[in-house]
């Protein structure tokens, strides 16, 4: 995926902004069409929580946030990482969107969580991380996606390209030493359980293998170009 991306943006025919653009895009265009948010008259706006990762997976969640505020969502966008480091395309996206509203450090994420009604979101967007994950989740991942796995958070999840906390080869949930058998349940929030996966050009071997049907949900390749 890495060797075709860089081929295109090589190539001169796109620029890897673009290429998260589109992505974005995709991941929008899904949410709108498959109606994810419930607009009526006892819930005006629909809202979404969007958990942006420290590359580019989170740069596509800077995009997803910008497009669901133009289109009438309420979006909580909340960051792991230095803003200041993010990769150039993620920063990009991220300051559009800090235009439009705040980037809340994740750390930040159980303080902003307490004065909440029970299912306070109809949406989470899981921009964490896609195919760089290297490494077991950080602990303040955890925390959201076991929230979101005993269904008090959100009514339901889109994990953009891989449900962080899976490895996109092999499916497998990335495990951290202190549970070599895997022995954890998933309600510990080692990886995001999503209804839905987009992912682009192509699905990845984690899609299908391993872990991954059980964390991925439907999973929908969306063309960006490539
Ligand atoms: N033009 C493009 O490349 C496009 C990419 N798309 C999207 O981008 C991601 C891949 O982006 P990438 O930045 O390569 O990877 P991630 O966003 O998954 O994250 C990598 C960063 O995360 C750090 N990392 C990895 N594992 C952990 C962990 N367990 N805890 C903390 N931090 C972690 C990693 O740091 P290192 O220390 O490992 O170097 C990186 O900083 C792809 O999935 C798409 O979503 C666009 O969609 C299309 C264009
Ligand atoms: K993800």
């Amino acid at each position: 995926m890495r060797a075709v991306e860089q081929a295109a943006i090589a190539s001169g025919r796109v620029t890897g902004l673009e290429l998260m653009e589109r992505a974005g895009r995709a991941v929008a265009d899904v949410i709108t069409e498959r109606r994810l948010g419930t607009s009526n008259d006892t819930n005006p706006t629909a809202r979404a929580l969007v958990i942006c990762g420290p590359g580019n997976n989170g740069g596509d969640g800077f995009v997803v946030a910008r497009l669901l505020h133009i289109r009438g969502w309420q979006v909580d966008v909340f960051l792991y990482g230095d803003p200041d480091t993010l990769p150039p395309d993620a920063k990009v996206n991220h300051d559009l969107w800090s235009v439009l509203g705040p980037v809340h450090p994740l750390a930040s994420f159980p303080a902003f969580c307490e004065p909440l009604a029970p299912l306070p979101f109809d949406l989470l967007v899981d921009a964490a991380f896609g195919i760089g994950l290297t490494r077991p989740l950080p602990q303040e991942f955890r925390t959201v996606f076991t929230h979101l796995s005993s269904g008090e958070l959100a009514r339901s999840c889109v994990a953009i390209d891989i449900p962080s906390g899976l490895c996109a080869d092999t499916g497998t949930v990335l495990r951290p030493a202190a549970d070599p058998a895997g022995r954890w349940p998933a309600a510990e929030g080692l990886a995001c359980k999503a209804d839905l996966t987009v992912t682009f050009h192509t699905a990845k071997p984690g899609h299908l293998t391993g872990d991954g049907p059980r964390y991925c949900g439907t999973v929908i390749v969306k063309d960006i170009g490539l």
